[in-house]
Formats: structure tokens, sequence, C-alpha cells
């Protein structure tokens, strides 16, 4: 269907928005729909991100009235350079591995990772205008369409970015919180009151989850374990593990330590990427910041 409007985003070289595990009817009339998009680095792309969405499926099914339609992982744009993240072919195409070998209902956008930096408000208006406005939404069985809710999947970490000054703009959060809304799961590490505790005039669109298996697997550990020749089989989905070896990637250090000096100076990194704000703060981004 073509939209009415003309698209107000810009778009990478032969782009085709992935709607081939996107429910076009609604399973229950009585649900509405709901598209999850979960935005980061994703290098490389882990468990723990895959596990987010599974454990919001669980969670949307016994707690809420909507009904999943889709789930999209959408890697963050090589301008956003943060460290350890690998350019944005190679992390398209392990997510892509990941969620095509590892799940049903999971897809890769790579709408944001093929061009300039796009904030998160941003990238969430391009999923709603993909679904609601060029598609026109979801049918009911009996044929009425009906719009589909977009809502960000984050981590603790991630919220908790939101209550740091100066990382992102004020009229941003009200666009993503108060429009769309978030499912948070909580990391290691970081509190989950503390990260919402700013964020309380959106708390009807806000919607926590507790990790219930603790398991604070990385991108930047499992970058640590690699440079050092650890092995991260059984961390990460076995394709991706594929991909990393048959691409010799993230090996810019020679193979030294043990696992469990792998393991603290892993610790050690993210800690400091704590301190600097590198992690997951969107300090180091190159695009615009509001
Ligand atoms: N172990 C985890 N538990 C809960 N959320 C997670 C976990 N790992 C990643 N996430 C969430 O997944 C999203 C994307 O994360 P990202 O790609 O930055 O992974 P990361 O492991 O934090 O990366 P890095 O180690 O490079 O900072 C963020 O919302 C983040 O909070
Ligand atoms: O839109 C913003 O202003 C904004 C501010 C900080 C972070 N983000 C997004 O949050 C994600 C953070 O990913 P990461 O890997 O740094 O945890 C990434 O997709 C960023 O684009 C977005």
């Amino acid at each position: 269907m073509a939209p009415d409007t003309p698209s107000p985003f810009t778009y990478p070289l032969s782009y085709e928005f992935p709607t081939h595990r996107l429910a076009t009817t609604l399973r229950n009339p009585d649900k509405q729909p709901l598209v999850l998009v979960a935005c980061g680095s994703f290098s490389p792309v882990t468990y723990l991100h895959l596990r987010m969405f599974e454990m919001a499926k669980d969670y949307v099914r016994q707690n809420t009235d909507f009904e999943i339609v889709g789930g999209y992982l959408s890697p963050v744009s090589d301008q956003y350079k943060k460290p350890g993240l690998l350019n944005a072919n190679h992390r398209v195409n392990m997510c892509t591995a990941a969620a095509e070998q590892t799940s049903t209902w999971l897809m890769v956008d790579p709408w944001e990772a093929f061009q300039s930096y796009q904030r998160t408000a941003v990238v969430l208006d391009h999923f709603d205008f993909e679904i609601n406005t060029v598609r026109g939404g979801v049918r009911t069985s009996d044929g009425a369409q009906r719009p589909v809710r977009v809502m960000l999947l984050a981590g603790s970490d991630l919220i908790a970015t939101m209550s740091e000054p100066g990382v992102w703009s004020e009229p941003d959060l009200d666009h993503i919180l108060g429009r769309y809304g978030v499912i948070i799961i909580e990391r290691a590490g970081a509190d989950m009151d503390q990260a919402i505790d700013n964020l309380s005039r959106w708390r009807h669109n806000i919607h926590l989850i507790h990790q219930l298996i603790q398991n604070d697997v990385s991108s930047t550990k499992v970058r640590l374990f690699l440079r050092r020749g650890l092995s991260v089989r059984y961390l990460i989905p076995a394709p991706v593990v594929d991909y990393i070896e048959q691409h010799g990637l993230y090996v810019d250090e020679g193979p030294s330590a043990s696992a469990s000096a792998g393991a603290n100076a892993a610790e050690k990194e993210k800690g400091k990427d704590r301190d600097t704000g590198a992690s997951g703060s969107g300090t180091e981004k190159s695009g615009p910041s509001s």
C-alpha cells in the first residue's frame, strides 16, 4: 500500500523494510497489536539480546492486553562511534544469522545501521511509519485494520542513561516514553528502580521485567574473550561464533590470558566504559543529540 504522505525519512540504498515474519493478522481481536524494537550496538549480538525478546514475550502474554506481532533488532549506525563497534555490515550479518537461525519471529532492520546516526525517537518513528502508515497496521479476523503499537525494548542500563543529563533530549524522551513506551529488562549491575526514578511521569508506559536467572553476558566481555583467544561458544549463538571465526573478527590482540583473567579484564573494561560514559551512554555518538 502506498502511503498518502511522502516519507519524512532518509533511506540507505536498496533498502527494504523486512516483513517476512511480521504477522499481518491479529490472532486475538481483543488484543492490541505490538511490535518490539531493540536498539543497540550488537557488537556482537549475544544470547542476552535475543533473550530480552523472549522475556518480553512471556511478560506481554501474562500481564498486558497486547499481542506481539513482530520483533526487530535495529543495529546502530557506524557513526555512533562507540568503542568496539564493528562495521555495520558485520553487525547486521551477525544479527541476521542469529535471528534467522535461532528464532522463528525475530527480524533485523538494517535501516538505522546503513546510514548516518539516527536518534532512537526517529528510529521508532521509522517503524511506526513503515508498519502503520505504509502497511496500514494489521488486520483483525473480521478484516478491519488495526494500528500497531511500536515499543522500545531495552536493558535497564540503557534506560538508566535516560536520567543522565545531556544524553537524551527531553522532547525525545517524551516522544519515546509518552508515545511509544518501553519494556525494560533488568540488567545485572543496573538498578531498575533507580533507572526509572526520574521517568515517573511516563510510568504508565514503562514495563519492568525482573531477571529470574542472572546472566551478565555482555558484548564487551565477548569481545575481550575473543581478543584473548578464548572461546565464546555457548555465550553467543553458534552461527555468530562461526561468522566471527570465518571473518577473523575482534582479534586485534593476540591470545594470551586465562579465562578468569579474561573475565576480570572484561569487568574492568566494562567499568571503564561506564566511568567514561561510553557504555550505553550515547555520549560518543557523532550524530545529532537532539
Ligand atoms: N545482559 C543483558 N541484560 C539485559 N539487557 C541487556 C543485556 N545485554 C544487553 N542488553 C540490552 O540490549 C540492548 C543493546 O545492547 P548493546 O548492544 O549495547 O549490548 P551490550 O552488551 O551492552 O554492549 P557493550 O558491552 O558493547 O556495551 C540495550 O538495551 C542493552 O541494555
Ligand atoms: O536517541 C538518543 O538521543 C539516544 C541517546 C543514547 C543512546 N541512544 C541509543 O541507545 C542505544 C545504545 O546502545 P549501546 O550499545 O550504547 O548500549 C543505541 O541504539 C543508541 O542510538 C539513543
